[in-house]
């Protein structure tokens, strides 16, 4: 029985993105674009703050990467050949304008500004014990717990003491910083979010994702791996691997749904993976069907692997509005109910008198699903089945993705069979973990040492997400396999 209607949530699911950059006139206005690039990584902020080699300027504002940056002018002020940028989903931290990333602190070194992809897991702990030694928070988010501890480390130069403060960190964290010396990009040691570097005429960049490159034409030079820190200064670049080496374990959501299918990431391009995972699907859930439509966006190339697999046509049959914006950004049920019918439309003449198999990335709280079956039945499909590329998202993360509650899940809350009915499907099917192994290149899962972050299906947490522990309503679940993240 339920206690809470399960399409009833405020929460929403999303990340953030990080760009940097070093060596380059126009350092500000290619940051602008780079973040253009990632804005389905964040939108509720976005901030860019920039060294012209004597004075730091900073940019950050509530909204989107064009409001924020639209003008020319604020781009002027931002002068100088390193910058840092941010798009924030908030994970810690309310959506305010104190918690805008990049964050800046003036330190006994000079200026750093820090923009965080991630989510940390000890921030309450550590949070705690830094206002008892009498640092003066001026934001709420989990990223300013590390400008603390860089600024009270006993360590004389900014890369020792940004190392002194990684190891006190638990969580994911991409990371890049900006001091007057030059821009940083670090990633944790199990590299659970993205960041990649890449070379535009002779500067050096940082981003979450590849598609960041190709907007300003940069080219992708290589993955900054699990645990590295590369310093780029006036010297060049350097890398260094301050922590022991650990099963990596990116996040599998980002393959599933969360970067851009443009992107290469890990030395694998995202769409290929995604129309793999597509085919897996068809070849474990087979149905009868006339038509393959795809829940736009994320559905798409898991529809063409599966329309390609089944050798079903694969149709357009739901259109999708692009002037809306994600359904996870409404900010209350209300309107997110209202956004799903803003945001797809179905096309009715694809779709009449057919068997539908409609394709989605994932059910997060169902809310997606139950409207485009209702209106896909409504457009007159004599059957609708329903096939979703990643297995179901039973747990929450802790790492950087904002998934709601727990019981916010649908998949926490009921079977397939349970899930079918709610959605109103005539029946419904998710890629099994090997399954989506595979898909990734991956002979099966190793359960006694899994090669991704997947906690979201599997409640194996890479690590203890301390400040969480009580949320956790099976302890047993938790997999101490990566131990803290130092
Ligand atoms: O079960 P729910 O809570 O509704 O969430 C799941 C839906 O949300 C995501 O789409 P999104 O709105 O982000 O659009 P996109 O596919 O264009 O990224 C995802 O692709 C699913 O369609
Ligand atoms: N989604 C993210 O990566 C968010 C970064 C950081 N935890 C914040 O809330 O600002």
């Amino acid at each position: 029985m339920l206690t809470t209607n399960p399409f009833d949530d405020d929460h929403l699911r999303e990340e953030c993105g990080v760009f940097g950059i070093y060596g380059h006139p126009e350092a500000a206005a290619l940051t602008a674009l780079g973040l253009h690039a990632l804005q389905h990584r964040g939108q509720e902020a976005a901030g860019i703050v920039a060294h012209d080699g004597d004075v730091f300027h900073n940019h950050r504002d509530l909204g989107h990467v064009e409001d924020c940056f639209g003008s020319e002018s604020i781009i002027r002020k931002l002068k100088g050949a390193a910058a840092v940028g941010h798009v924030r989903y908030s994970t810690t931290g309310e959506t305010l304008l104190r918690n805008v990333q990049p964050l800046f602190a003036e330190m006994e070194f000079g200026g750093l500004a820090l923009a965080h992809n991630g989510n940390l897991t000890n921030t309450n702990v550590l949070r705690r014990s830094l206002v008892k030694r009498g640092c003066l928070f001026q934001s709420t988010t989990d990223t300013e717990v590390i400008i603390h501890l860089i600024a009270i480390s006993l360590y004389t130069s900014v890369e020792d003491r940004l190392i002194d403060a990684l190891r006190q960190i638990e969580g994911a964290y991409s990371l890049t910083c900006l001091t007057k010396d030059g821009v940083m990009g670090v990633r944790d040691p199990l590299g659970i979010r993205p960041l990649v570097l890449g070379k535009l005429d002779g500067a050096w960049c940082l981003a979450s994702e590849t598609c960041a490159f190709d907007i300003i034409g940069a080219e992708f030079v290589r993955d900054v791996e699990p645990g590295e820190i590369v310093v780029i200064s006036a010297t060049g670049l350097r890398s260094l691997k301050p922590f022991a080496i650990k099963q990596r374990r990116f996040c599998i959501f980002e393959y599933i749904y969360f970067a851009r299918p443009d992107s290469i990431m890990e030395g694998t391009s995202v769409y290929d993976v995604r129309k793999r995972i597509g085919a897996q699907l068809a070849r474990e859930s087979a149905v009868d069907a006339d038509v393959i439509i795809p829940v736009p966006d994320s559905g798409v190339p898991a529809a063409i692997g599966y329309a390609a697999q089944a050798g079903i046509p694969f149709e357009l049959g739901i259109i999708r509005n692009h002037y809306v914006g994600r359904t996870f950004i409404q900010p209350t049920d209300r309107t997110r109910h209202v956004g799903v019918k803003m945001k797809h439309n179905p096309n009715r003449h694809a779709i009449e008198g057919k068997r539908v198999v409609l394709v989605d990335d994932s059910i997060v709280r169902g809310t997606t699903s139950r409207k485009i079956v209702e209106m896909v039945r409504q457009a007159g499909a004599s059957e609708v089945h329903m096939r979703i590329s990643s297995p179901p998202t039973n747990h929450c993360c802790y790492f950087g993705i904002d998934t709601p509650e727990r019981e916010k899940l649908l998949a926490a809350r009921y079977d397939v069979d349970g899930m079918a009915k709610l959605i109103g499907v005539d029946s419904l099917a998710f890629i099994s973990l090997d399954g989506l192994y595979k898909a990734v290149g991956e002979e099966a899962r190793n359960p006694a040492a899994p090669q991704y972050c997947d906690a979201c299906f599997t409640g194996d947490y890479p690590i203890m997400p301390t400040d969480y522990a009580d949320q956790l309503s099976d302890p047993k679940q938790l997999s101490l396999l990566g131990e803290a993240g130092k």
